[in-house]
């Protein structure tokens, strides 16, 4: 008997023994054939350019030619100007790059991002930024929309950005100037630093609240109010903020398919209270103003003649991309313009002279036509915004496919286009001594000489920023505002200022403080 057991024993041994071997065999083929796979997948995605003749950067597993998001220290905007540099330097029209797995064209040669942005719009129309109605309602907003649908909502939108509106609107402009012009006098009187980037943050969200909404945000009594909150918060970057940059870029499709959300909840939740309250406050009290706003509710209400009417989830949506794109775009230029007439003083100086030249004109007053004068301080802002291009890479996607003029190349549809801004702006062919800060490369003789591409900082063709004119008159306001009386100088705790590699737009990283003295 017990030799029975024994043999049975044995002879399960064996067995079990030969299944183990023969499943971690198999597992280690299995294993094996997926990492081959996978191998060569990743090998062919990383050929996708070479396959095409087109000339690009050798990418490394997984992001490609974007930096590692844990060691990210150049940031997005230089990582693609370096690539675009890299292929300008080589002599190529364009080339190829990858942002993880996903190829991107990288055109280099003026004429044919002419044809991109402006003859062959047609082919370009979508930025292929990702967003999604259902799961994150507020990222359905003019900026990212496609299609017919951007179509209609820009013509329908467009109006609200006339000179004819800006002129209306400049004296709500003024009127939050007087918290802006407080705000110096204070900190001039106290001998306090300017924190040049947070007061024009609190300026141009006074402003937007004031111009959009109709709504008083009292940021300079409050400055963390919730709009500045909610502001902040989406605009801070960070680590995570990247990889969710990174990762929606690379794969809409796909985040659109997992519902990805890329606001906060709590601040979908705020903005669309906001929005609401507004809505049934002028709808229930029959109140209509001429703001962006009205607007939209004209839209809600089909009293449009173009157009299906729009749901509230869309009214707010195109309400509070006005907010993002509005506020923290012209604040920051307005740092990088201090930032850089307070290391040159001949430039800062010649901005004031104007700007009381100018005022002394219009009895002492501030005016629209004053401000359209002011063509040095003008000459400055163009200067900040070519050196510090704030949206430093634009984004196309290809809608269909597009034969790329004068070369063999045919892009596929789908194919993602980068634009870089920064590279084109500091390319010493256009801009020669790029680095220098020099507002007379703007001088209407010198404009005049430029490629229509080669300066682009609002971006170009039919999906240019709408918000231009009213972008560039905030600034200017808050500039003659804060310059007018006012001298500003380096701390000299914190002289140099560095770009964040972190953040979605270009920004500084962290304070720009600067010394403030008054000038008789
Ligand atoms: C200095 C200030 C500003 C700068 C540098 C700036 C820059 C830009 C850039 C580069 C684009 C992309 C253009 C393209 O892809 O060709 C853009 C689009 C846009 N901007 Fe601005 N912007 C500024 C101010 C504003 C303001 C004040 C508003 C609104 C109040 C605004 C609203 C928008 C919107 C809604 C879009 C999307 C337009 C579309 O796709 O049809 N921007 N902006």
């Amino acid at each position: 008997m017990m030799c029975v057991q024994f043999k049975v024993r044995k002879v399960i041994h064996f067995y079990y023994k030969g299944i183990m071997e023969i499943r971690s065999q198999d597992l280690v083929i299995l294993l094996g054939s997926v990492t081959l796979c996978l191998y060569l997948y990743i090998k062919w995605i990383y050929n996708y350019w070479g396959r095409r003749n087109v000339p690009y950067l050798k990418p490394r597993f997984p992001f490609g030619n974007v930096e590692p998001i844990w060691a990210t220290k150049l940031g997005f905007h230089q990582t693609i100007a370096n690539i675009y540099k890299e292929f300008k330097t080589k002599g190529y029209k364009f080339g190829g790059a990858f942002t993880l797995l996903r190829p991107a064209f990288v055109p280099v040669n003026l004429d044919i991002l002419k044809h991109i942005m402006i003859k062959d719009f047609q082919y370009f129309v979508d930025r292929g930024v990702y967003y999604n109605e259902e799961t994150d309602p507020l990222s359905a907003h003019l900026f990212s929309i496609e299609g017919d649908k951007w179509r209609s909502l820009r013509t329908r939108l467009s109006p609200t950005f006339t000179s004819g509106k800006m002129k209306h609107m400049f004296q709500m402009v003024m009127d939050c100037g007087k918290g802006l012009e407080d705000e110096v006098q204070k900190l001039c009187k106290n001998k306090q630093p300017v924190d040049i980037k947070e007061i024009g943050a609190l300026f141009t969200t006074n402003v937007i609240g004031s111009c959009a909404f109709g709504l008083e945000c009292n940021c300079f009594e409050n400055p963390n109010n919730e709009f500045r909150h909610h502001t902040r918060e989406f605009f801070k970057g960070g680590i995570g903020r990247v990889t969710r940059n990174l990762v929606t870029l690379t794969f809409p499709s796909l985040c659109k398919k997992l519902g990805v959300i890329v606001f906060p909840e709590d601040t979908t939740k705020f903005y669309k209270d906001v929005v609401k309250n507004i809505v049934d406050y002028r709808e229930a009290n029959n109140v209509k103003r001429n703001d962006f706003v009205q607007l939209l509710l004209n839209i809600k209400n089909g009293d449009s003649s173009e157009g299906n009417a729009f749901t509230f989830d869309e009214i707010a949506a195109q309400a509070f991309v006005f907010f993002l794109a509005g506020f923290e775009t012209s604040s920051s230029t307005m740092t990088f313009a201090f930032y850089e007439m307070a290391k040159d003083q001949e430039v800062q100086d010649k901005v004031r002279e104007e700007i009381r030249r100018v005022v002394a004109k219009y009895d002492g007053k501030i005016t629209y036509d004053g401000i359209m004068e002011m063509t040095y301080m003008s000459q400055v802002f163009d200067e900040a915004l070519r050196k510090y291009p704030i949206v430093a890479t634009l984004e196309r996607i290809a809608t269909k496919d597009y034969k790329v003029p004068d070369s063999d190349l045919t892009l596929k549809k789908g194919t993602k286009v980068l634009i870089s801004l920064q590279g084109i702006h500091h390319d010493p062919e256009y801009f020669p001594n790029p680095e220098k800060f020099d507002p007379d490369r703007f001088s209407p003789e010198n404009r005049e000489k430029l490629h229509p591409c080669a300066y682009m900082p609002f971006g170009e063709g039919p999906r240019i920023c709408i918000g231009l004119r009213f972008g560039i008159m905030q600034a200017k306001i808050g500039m003659a505002i804060m310059l007018k009386d006012y001298k500003y100088t380096l701390n000299r705790n914190n002289p140099d200022m560095e770009l964040s590699s972190k953040a979605p737009l270009l920004a500084p990283k962290g304070d720009v403080l600067l010394h403030i003295e008054k000038v008789d």
